[in-house]
């Protein structure tokens, strides 16, 4: 479509979604009494970039993907089914762009299998083994992401290292569960325009769905580009309608280079954080969201370098993904004495000692009650400022896997924190599945004060101690 316009173009310093960038607004008037406000941001080394336009012209609205290269040639074209951008262009932007918009999928997705479970009575529920709704969202998730990765990327260009394979959904007598997953694969999948990328032209067959989760079959490693995806983190509190958490990271050369947490229950009030989960949907049923109202979901993400992290809402009913969907910057607590601080642990005992983390709480004088907290919404938590510390000393033998921290981890950086394990060394992401050479336990703290007084004693308590 030729332009033949007259334009006006007024620069604007903008911030979009975590991406400080200098933006043009233009409006460019048209034949007929028509206009389209244009905006658009340059990239620094004048390559090619995308802008965004809204035609609002009488009786009409329509947008339509402008791109760019350092000549004054354009090309317009309709984005009804592209991914549509509005993050500067720079290093991962794209990849962080979709992943984020993959997060918001997978929580929906996440979300109506939960409220499935939670309508049905607990003797309807089975453990993850057993073929469980549980594990429904868990295969669809991660089929749902690595599709839309593929897709979006090339299925060339993507390695994924994910929590599930496709051994149990395989078998001759699980052909119901296969079932199950394939349609909540394309009932999410159907949604995708909604979050801004491609549904797929036909609905996707139990192979195709298979070949997606079997996809994820990344070793992971010290070279390369690989995405680290936990479907489902915290298995149990999901189970139980808590809180639980979907983690996409992607590392290169074996550094995490984004992060992004889905965290469909978390609550926009904190202390709801710490209360029980039946309370908690009580309150919730009692004092129902207003389209307004921003109650409880969000997807936080960030890039590494950026000194930011940012969290979005979750797209709720029928609404669509505009970015940057509201999104905020999160920074971690100020909060520097340890008597104000508030430290999170794993809810299961199983998981990590309480017993020792009591013990290293006193002695370092924290005198807040432990905010047990189920899957990575601790890091989300200390993140957002919610809360300043979180341990997690799991029993001797236990191997840590690189899904279940990768993204977290560099959240609470970007958002100005400091995570190490327990001998102040970085976590090493470049050792495969395994957070390899883990020294005792993981620190992750608001600030650096915090995580010496505790790293400190731990030192001072470990030989003492029974792990
Ligand atoms: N020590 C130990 N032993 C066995 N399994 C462990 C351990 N630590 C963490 N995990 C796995 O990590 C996920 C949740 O762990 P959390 O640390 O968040 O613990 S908790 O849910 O709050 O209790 C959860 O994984 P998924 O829910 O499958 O993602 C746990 O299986
Ligand atoms: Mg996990």
């Amino acid at each position: 479509m030729p332009l033949n316009c007259s334009s006006l173009a007024t620069k604007v310093p903008h911030t979009l979604g975590g991406l400080k960038t200098t933006a043009t607004t233009t409006t460019i008037h048209v034949g007929g009494g028509g206009f389209f406000n244009l905006f658009s941001k340059t990239h620094q080394n004048n390559s090619l970039y995308i802008a965004s336009l809204s035609l609002n012209k009488r009786n009409s609205s329509q947008r339509y993907c402008l791109s760019s290269s350092s000549s004054s040639s354009f090309v317009m074209e309709d984005t009804k089914d592209m991914v549509f951008s509005t993050l500067e262009p720079g290093k991962y932007s794209k990849e962080l762009d979709i992943a984020v918009r993959a997060v918001q999928m997978a929580c929906f997705l996440c979300q109506k299998v939960q409220e499935s479970l939670i309508s049905k009575t607990t003797s309807q529920l089975q453990a993850k083994d057993d073929n469980s709704p549980v594990t429904i969202a868990d295969w669809s998730v991660q089929a749902t992401v690595s599709w839309i990765l593929s897709e979006t990327l090339g299925s060339r260009n993507v390695a994924i290292i994910a929590e599930e394979d496709v051994q149990t959904l395989s078998k001759a007598d699980s052909a119901g569960l296969l079932e199950a997953v394939v349609q909540t694969v394309n009932d999410c999948l159907a949604e995708a325009p909604r979050f801004g990328l491609k549904a797929p032209g036909t609905s996707l067959g139990s192979s195709e769905v298979l070949e997606a989760i079997s996809r994820c079959n990344s070793t992971g490693g010290p070279n390369g580009r690989f995405w680290a995806l936990d479907p489902v983190d915290g298995t149990l509190g999901f189970v139980r309608g808590d809180q639980y958490a979907v983690a996409l990271a992607l590392i290169e050369d074996g550094e995490v280079v984004l992060g992004v947490l889905g965290c469909p229950n978390y609550p926009m009030r904190k202390e709801w954080l710490s209360y029980h989960h039946r309370y908690h949907r009580i309150i919730s049923k009692l004092t129902p969201p207003t389209s307004e109202s921003w109650d409880k979901g969000c997807v936080i993400y960030t890039r590494r370098g950026s000194g930011e992290a940012w969290m979005q809402p979750l797209i709720q009913g029928h609404k669509k993904l505009v970015w940057p969907n509201s999104a905020t910057p999160v920074k971690v607590s100020t909060i520097e004495n340890p008597a104000l601080a508030t430290f999170c642990e794993p809810v299961e005992k199983a998981n990590s000692s309480h017993s020792f983390t009591a013990g290293l709480a006193h002695s370092v004088g924290l005198r807040k009650q432990p905010l047990r907290v189920y899957s990575m919404v601790k890091y989300a938590a200390i993140a957002r400022g919610d809360a300043e510390i979180f341990m997690k000393f799991a029993r001797a033998g236990y191997k840590e896997k690189i899904w279940d921290h990768a993204a977290g981890v560099i959240i609470i950086q970007e958002a100005g924190g400091v995570v190490t394990d327990a001998g102040g060394r970085p976590l090493d992401f470049s050792k495969g599945m395994y957070l390899e050479g883990l020294d005792r336990g993981i620190i992750a703290c608001a600030g650096a004060k915090l995580h010496e007084k505790i790293t400190r004693a731990v030192d001072a308590s470990w030989n003492s101690s029974s792990l």
